[in-house]
């Protein structure tokens, strides 16, 4: 790496990389780990030092994982405010020390520059950093230019032009984590994956949950599933407002907490409220136009097959691209651009069959592949496997867990065997769902898996009866 002297203190330095990575998502940390273990001299800008290690790990997917399982330990008598409390001093311990792992994967091999910062292109494979404070890194007024870009900035959520979303009581998933005082009401705006797991976490917590959906809960997805995913937070005690438009939020005539007002229904009262209704690409503000890299109408950076942009030797990794959000897309992103800059560029976006996904709500709900309407409609001649899990008799484990709750459908392609899509909703179901999504890559059929030999007890042997039924 080369750098010039700081001759004027307002004129930025200028560094130059072999590889510039804007953002610490997932796909982008790895690889700038794997060029730099290849000799590469590579930059990471990250303007959060809170965020070293991503969205994920920070304030996304493991805490509130940690949170869900927390919650989950709660038992009847135990006070909620506390119990938040210490879950959250847990949350932060943990998050604490990822976060400086992460840190030190990069910062301590020579080739990489950590530089703290906001970065915005000012040019083709250029940008300039406006420094942020309380990092590690280098933090100073920086342009930065790369033989290689990765643009790995992540999303940020989609807070609605709703009267009162400004409202202090009004959270998002970031804030909601650390919500003071615990909110004894929750409303969600939103019921898809967010609004979800935030439902069920709270709800083990103790409040008491509403969640406002636009539509119905799993709009789309299998009706046996649907139907038992509603039973079961139905049963929980959260409060479905299904069908539902959320338009005003403001403090309520009681003088305690707020009200959301709701289309054509009764308002909500809560003490909090959490707004779940997507999350956009981070894109504004980061110069884009300057570098020739072109967005489509959601703000997403448009990439090929490659994960290339518009522009010649900028790539775009992970939820800035669109399309569905997962870490392990953004994780799968690195490999084709590895493969695009040091391999035989074979790697493509299309290679990926058979993603599965899990929504941690208690018991998890698991999905991958299509669903049987989707199966007809492609024109698939399809048989069908569906169980109660209380009443699969060979799968022991959710009744030693003391969880027999759920449901879970296969569907088959009757003419070859081969499995379409599946929804486990069960205890241990995000780990089975990869098992069954392997299947589905590697052309396993639903026989051998009827016939698997599995670990009992364990979630996996449902397989042999559930499978059974496809005679
Ligand atoms: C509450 C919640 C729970 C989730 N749970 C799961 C889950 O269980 N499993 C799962 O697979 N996915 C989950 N997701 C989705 C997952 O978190 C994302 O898909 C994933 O983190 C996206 O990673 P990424 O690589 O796109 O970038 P990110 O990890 O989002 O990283 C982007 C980084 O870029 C930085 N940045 C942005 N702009 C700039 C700039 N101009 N200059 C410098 N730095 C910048 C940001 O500060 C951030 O650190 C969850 C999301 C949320 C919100
Ligand atoms: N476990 C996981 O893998 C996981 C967990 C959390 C989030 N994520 C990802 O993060 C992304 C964002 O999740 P999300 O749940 O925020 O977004 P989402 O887009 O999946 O769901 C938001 C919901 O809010 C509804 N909505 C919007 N405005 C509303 C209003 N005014 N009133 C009522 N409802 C309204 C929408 O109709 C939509 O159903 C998703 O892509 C998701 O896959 C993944």
């Amino acid at each position: 790496m080369t750098s010039a002297p700081n001759t004027v203190s307002e004129q930025p330095r200028h560094l130059t990389a072999d590889v510039l990575v804007i953002g610490w998502g997932k796909g982008g940390k790895t690889f700038a780990g794997a060029m730099a273990g290849q000799g590469k001299t590579v930059v990471m800008v990250e303007q959060d030092a809170l965020l070293y290690g991503g969205t994920c790990i920070n304030i996304a997917c493991v805490p509130t994982k940690a949170l869900v399982h927390e919650a989950a330990r709660r038992r009847e008598g135990d006070d909620p405010r506390e119990f938040f409390t210490e879950a959250v001093q847990f949350r932060d311990t943990l998050i604490g020390k990822l976060n400086d792992v992460n840190l030190h994967m990069l910062l301590d091999q020579d080739a990489v520059t950590v530089v703290d910062g906001r970065a915005r292109f000012v040019g083709p494979r250029e940008v300039e950093v406006t420094p942020s404070a309380g990092g590690q890194g280098v933090a100073e007024h920086l342009r930065i230019s790369a033989e290689t870009v990765v643009i790995n900035t992540g999303a940020v959520p989609v807070m609605p032009p709703l009267e009162g979303i400004d409202h202090p009581r009004v959270y998002d998933s970031t804030t909601i984590q650390h919500a003071d005082p615990f909110p004894r009401r929750l409303a969600i705006i939103g019921g898809g994956p967010i609004g979800l797991e935030f439902a069920s976490m709270f709800r083990d917590f103790g409040a008491e949950v509403t969640v406002i959906a636009r539509g119905e809960i799993l709009a789309g997805d299998e009706p046996e599933v649907r139907d038992s995913v509603v039973k079961v937070l139905t049963e929980e005690g959260i409060i479905l407002r299904t069908d539902a438009s959320a338009e005003s939020i403001a403090d309520a005539e009681s003088g305690e907490g707020v009200v959301v007002r709701i289309a054509d229904q009764d308002p909500v009262q809560a003490d909090a409220v959490l707004v779940a209704t997507g999350r956009k690409p981070a894109t504004e503000d980061l110069g884009l136009d300057a570098a020739g890299v072109e967005t489509d109408e959601q703000g997403a950076v448009v990439v090929d097959e490659q994960v290339r942009t518009t522009s010649e030797g900028v790539f775009a990794l992970g939820d800035v691209h669109g399309g569905q959000q997962q870490t392990y897309l953004s994780l799968d992103d690195h490999r084709v651009v590895l493969s695009a800059v040091t391999g035989d560029g074979a790697r493509r976006v299309s290679d990926r069959v058979a993603v599965p996904a899990t929504t941690f709500i208690t018991p998890p709900l698991s999905t991958v592949g299509i669903t049987e309407a989707q199966a007809r409609e492609a024109g698939h001649s399809v048989k069908t496997a569906v169980a109660q899990v209380e009443k699969i008799k060979a799968m022991p484990r959710p009744k030693t867990l003391r969880d027999a709750r759920g449901v879970i459908k296969i569907v088959v392609d009757a003419d070859t065997d081969l499995l379409l899509g599946a929804r486990l909703f069960h205890v241990d179901s995000q780990e089975v769902i990869n098992l069954l999504a392997l299947a589905m890559r590697a052309g396993v059929t639903a026989t051998q898996l009827r016939d698997g030999i599995w670990t009992h007890p364990s979630s996996t042997e449902a397989l042999n009866e559930v499978l059974g039924q496809l005679g």
